[in-house]
């Protein structure tokens, strides 16, 4: 498998901040990668270094064979969206859409038509005048048209309203079956991205805690219910991530389970079901995990 970045023994300190503490993984070519974590995991930061917008205090990255930084020929075949993009005082989205081809080589102009009228983006008002939501819609819409082999998302929908956002997720996914490009999609909304996503890296403190293919990872749980007496016979000993009940019901999320585990809780008459990538996800990201971790 080709890998599309490079990152090893990765270190970013601010004074005595450590943002990005010696990480190390890869993202392979043509997939969508999600890059998630709290607040002020590094998850910015990281892609900062990764697009050459800042310096790694240690550490190595490559991208497509070569390091970022102030590298035209890595640097026009990658994308930044972030949800604090600026631009010109005076700019209207029209001139965005019309300098944007300059910077990227795949850039479809009908492409862009069609999501200027998917948004409803007026082309002509001045930015400074353009809603929270309308101003994310440029960035996306820059995103998704760039075609670039790489493109980063970071945070790109901010104030962007729940249908908005699902035009982005279907265009993303159609566009990329057509033409395929790894994309790094970094968001808070787990549960909205949970099925675009081929692969799931979770930083934390600075720290890389998840690098694992999203179906394996979403197997690492699964939610037990039914009559409590028969939940609870059937976990026993298991390390239990959240366990919720009404009545003589029980609701019981445990670690991974096999496949005899869980043909064992079919006979008891439990019913299985996947536990949703957020929930993993917080599990794993708050502060008094450590068993389940230890035990995937
Ligand atoms: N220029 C800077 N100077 C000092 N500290 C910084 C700087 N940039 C980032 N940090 C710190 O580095 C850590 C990582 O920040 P970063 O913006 O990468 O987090 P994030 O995962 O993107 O967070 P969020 O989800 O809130 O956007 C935070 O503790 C932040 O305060």
């Amino acid at each position: 498998m080709t890998s599309t970045i490079e990152v090893n023994n990765l270190t970013k300190r601010f004074g005595k901040v450590i943002a990005v503490n010696d990480v190390s993984f890869s993202v392979a070519e043509n997939k969508i990668y999600g890059l998630l974590g709290r607040n002020g995991a590094g998850k910015t930061t990281l892609m900062q270094l990764l697009t050459g917008q800042d310096f790694a205090s240690e550490g190595t990255i490559s991208l497509f064979g070569q390091a970022p930084v102030e590298n035209a020929k890595v640097l026009q075949n990658t994308c930044f969206i972030k949800e604090s993009q600026r631009y010109p005082e005076d700019f209207r989205p029209k001139d965005v859409f019309t300098t944007a081809p300059w910077f990227f080589a795949n850039w479809d102009q009908k492409f862009a038509e069609r999501l200027v009228a998917d948004f409803r983006l007026p082309l002509d008002r001045r930015i400074k005048k353009l809603s929270r939501g309308q101003l994310s819609s440029i960035g996306v819409i820059v995103g998704l048209a760039s075609r670039a082999p790489l493109t980063f998302f970071d945070e790109p929908y901010l104030g962007l309203d729940a249908v908005a956002r699902h035009i982005f997720y279907d265009r993303l996914l159609e566009d990329y079956a057509n033409h395929p490009r790894t994309v790094v999609l970094s968001t808070h909304l787990i549960d909205e991205v949970s099925n675009l996503l081929e692969h799931v890296l979770v930083i934390d403190e600075g720290a890389m805690l998840i690098n694992e293919d999203a179906e394996t990872l979403r197997n690492r749980a699964t939610t037990v219910v039914g009559m409590k007496t028969a939940v609870d016979a059937f976990v026993g000993e298991r390390t239990v991530l959240q366990r919720d009940g009404i009545g003589g019901l029980s609701s019981v999320t445990v670690a991974g389970l096999n496949e005899s585990e869980r043909r064992e809780a079919t006979a008891a008459g439990l019913e299985l079901s996947p536990v949703s990538l957020q929930q993993l996800i917080i599990h794993l990201t708050s502060t008094e995990t450590t068993e389940f971790e230890a035990s995937a």
